[in-house]
């Protein structure tokens, strides 16, 4: 039977159980139960994880390490204002960030040099990451659809010290057809339902939810994935990922993907030693999907996590994606 949450929205919950076995679908909705501590990412563009310490420790700020990330740091006692209000805020030593929010530019690994394209990239958090991992070598194309997100993007590369991205304000939908196959790895944090990020007690992080909304993201989230492939060079990487739960917008996405453009894409196992981890579903609702979607990365809401779904893919050598139709049906 069906556990229902007074305050989140019973669609969801049931939606949860109907997707999840019951132990799993539980285990989402106690990770949602408290709101998660502030966290953040050093930036290594600018300083290094012992002095930014040692700056958090002046102002009596106390943080964890995280094992599978050192720039990574979860601040045990203060608020986002409290770090907002310190020098090294403004003088972009720290990035607040949730810890999710870290993993899909480390599974997608962009090197010194390549060519990078973050589809959806405002206002900035994975851009900057990637930034520090190239070492401000290379090229990135950080795009996002809305101008007033893409304002605080270029602020936040601005006061982050990055130099190699460049930004662009289009819809992401139309952005592999225009510019080709030419980046050698792709980021797409597609827009979603933001199920992940649920907190019970805070309405604010679930009110906008609705089924409508997970059916519109999944049309768009389609359109979007089919553009990044499209941008994606022979042999090169994108990883798609999303702060939602649901599989419509996650494996299903993935999964249609992979039953349009057949032997061009190959799902990569995703190397990376988060506790907690799940592997993606292959089935849903009697429904099989793809295989390979296994080596797909779910995390539950936790503690410290917010929900959070990555998948990374490969455009194999002379399967190019781009000779299929450029327009996907939804
Ligand atoms: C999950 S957020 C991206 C967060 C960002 N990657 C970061 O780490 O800071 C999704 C973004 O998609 C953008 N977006 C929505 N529709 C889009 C479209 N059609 N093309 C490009 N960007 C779009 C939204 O404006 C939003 O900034």
């Amino acid at each position: 039977m069906t556990k229902r949450s007074p305050r989140l929205p019973d669609a969801f919950v049931e939606r949860l159980y109907a997707a999840f076995p019951p132990a799993r679908a539980e285990q989402i909705l106690a990770g949602m139960r408290r709101p998660r501590p502030v966290t953040l990412r050093v930036n290594a563009l600018k300083t290094d994880v012992r002095s930014l310490m040692a700056h958090l420790r002046q102002a009596r700020i106390k943080v964890d390490r995280v094992a599978w990330h050192p720039e990574a740091l979860v601040v045990k006692d203060a608020r986002e204002r409290d770090l907002a209000a310190l020098p090294g805020y403004e003088q972009g030593l720290f990035y607040l960030q949730s810890l999710s929010s870290m993993l899909p530019p480390l599974v997608l690994a962009p090197q010194p040099g390549e060519r990078v394209l973050d589809l959806a990239a405002a206002p900035g958090s994975k851009t900057t990451q990637m930034a520090a991992m190239m070492d401000n070598r290379g090229y990135i194309l950080a795009n996002d659809a809305n101008p007033v997100r893409a304002e605080r993007l270029r602020f936040n590369l601005s006061r982050q010290g990055v130099t190699i991205a460049e930004v662009s304000v289009h819809d992401g939908r139309r952005v592999g057809g225009r510019l080709g196959p030419v980046f050698d790895r792709v980021l797409l944090d597609a827009p979603c339902s933001g199920e992940g990020r649920f907190v019970e007690g805070d309405p604010r992080t679930h009110r906008h939810w609705s089924e409508k909304l997970v059916r519109r993201m999944v049309a768009l989230q389609r359109r979007l994935l089919a553009s990044a492939l499209r941008a994606t060079r022979p042999g090169g990487v994108v990883v798609y990922a999303t702060c939602t739960l649901n599989p419509d917008e996650n494996e299903g996405v993935v999964d249609w993907a992979l039953k349009r453009y057949g032997e061009a894409l190959e799902v990569l196992p995703v190397a990376l030693d988060v506790p907690g981890r799940w592997e993606g579903l292959t089935e849903v609702g009697g429904v099989s999907l793809h295989p390979s979607l296994r080596l797909a990365v779910r995390i539950p809401p936790s503690p410290t996590m917010e929900g959070f779904f990555v998948c990374k893919l490969r455009v194999r050598e002379g399967g190019e994606p781009w000779q299929a139709s450029s327009r996907p049906s939804t």
